[in-house]
């Protein structure tokens, strides 16, 4: 199998068709809704929450609630519609998750995008719960993950899953694949390949994502939305506490599985750390978008579906040079 990683890849120019980075369309179809990038920030407590998503929301961009305030969803999902925005939640697989859904039901409430986290999707329990939405909240559209292999795309898209996520272990914040020898550190961009050849429905691309050219090989790779994580903490907007060092300000960032989620060191497989203050997430989200309009230049199209089809070269751990 060939294993390679985002640094490992450098896709090929094609002949540019368009006269201005301006006329690249960055759009993508996601599920019910078209979003202006490709790109959604992690659903985790240090990087996004209830004013967060319904900015995001405001602005035509794709977001996912985090699952770890478990007793505000539902007043979240009722503002959200009220406000005429789309909700997008998170659930597990405990029991308590399908009276919630139940809850959800009884209150008449249907988000229009739902997200199974778990952080081994390939599992039985996570197919009882796709099928559970879909009989209990059929318009749902219902994402389910997190995934690293074919067989895992194809068993959760036959259960009914609308989309996949693929990402096991490459997380910033995560440390799975040091307490478990398990997951798609190191080749996460490969694994996005191979799960793609399997997949008939969109996938989304699960960490490992550190600079914005990143999110291109992600598309390329067959990603149809990428999902960030330490590139998205540390803006104003972010949960995460502010925090000065030696001049240098900073913003927390931890794993969903680390003990400050937990609040226990039982099954720990995140960390927490610091990232870089980034001022306001809006001027990370246009730079993302400038990045992705340059990016379809250079593949020669006029938007991301010409990002798909360029040739691309495995230059192994060469593309930084040697800088950070
Ligand atoms: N994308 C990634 O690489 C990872 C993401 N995470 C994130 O951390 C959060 C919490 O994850 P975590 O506390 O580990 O699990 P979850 O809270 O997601 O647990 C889900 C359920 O699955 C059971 N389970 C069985 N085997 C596993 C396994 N290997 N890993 C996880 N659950 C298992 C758990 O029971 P029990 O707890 O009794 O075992 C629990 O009932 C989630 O948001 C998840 O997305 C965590 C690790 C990796
Ligand atoms: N192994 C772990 N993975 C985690 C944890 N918390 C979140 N995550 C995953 O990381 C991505 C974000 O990755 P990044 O490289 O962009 O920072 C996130 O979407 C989850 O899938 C954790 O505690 N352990």
């Amino acid at each position: 199998m060939e294993t390679f990683d985002y640094d490992d890849i450098q896709l090929i120019p094609s002949k540019c068709i368009i006269e201005s980075r301006h006329d690249a369309d960055t759009s993508i179809q996601f599920g019910p809704r078209k979003f202006a990038i490709p790109v959604v920030p992690a659903n985790m407590a240090s990087v996004i929450d209830e004013s967060l998503a319904i900015w995001m929301a405001e602005h035509n961009y794709f977001y996912v609630m985090h699952r770890f305030t478990p007793e505000k969803r539902l007043e979240f999902v009722h503002d959200l519609q009220q406000r005429g925005l789309f909700a997008s939640i998170s659930v597990g697989i405990k029991a308590t998750e399908y009276q919630f859904i139940d809850d959800l039901k009884a209150a008449n409430l249907e988000p229009e995008y739902i997200t199974i986290d778990v952080a081994h999707g390939h599992s039985d329990y996570v197919i009882k719960m796709i099928q559970y939405i879909k009989q209990t909240l059929p318009s749902s559209f219902v994402i389910a993950g997190n995934v690293a292999t074919p067989e895992a795309v194809r068993e959760l898209e036959n259960a009914g899953a609308d989309a996949t996520k693929v990402g096991v272990g490459p997380g910033k914040a995560c440390i799975t694949k040091l307490k478990t020898g398990f997951g798609t550190g190191g080749w996460q961009l490969a694994a996005l390949r191979l799960c793609s050849k399997a997949a008939r429905k969109p996938l989304i691309a699960d960490g490992g994502i550190r600079h914005n050219g990143d999110i291109a090989k992600s598309v390329r790779f067959g990603a149809s939305m990428v999902m960030i994580g330490s590139l998205m903490a540390g803006h104003e907007e972010s949960p995460g506490n502010m925090i000065k060092i030696e001049g240098k300000t900073f913003k927390q960032y931890w794993g969903s599985a680390s003990e400050t989620q937990k609040g226990a060191y039982r099954n720990v497989e995140g960390k927490q750390m610091l990232v870089p203050f980034r001022g306001s997430i809006q001027d990370t989200l246009d730079e993302m978008q400038e990045d992705l309009q340059s990016s379809i230049s250079y593949a020669g199209g006029r938007d991301l579906e010409s990002i798909r089809k360029v040739d691309y070269v495995v230059v192994k751990n060469s593309i930084t040079n040697g800088d950070d």
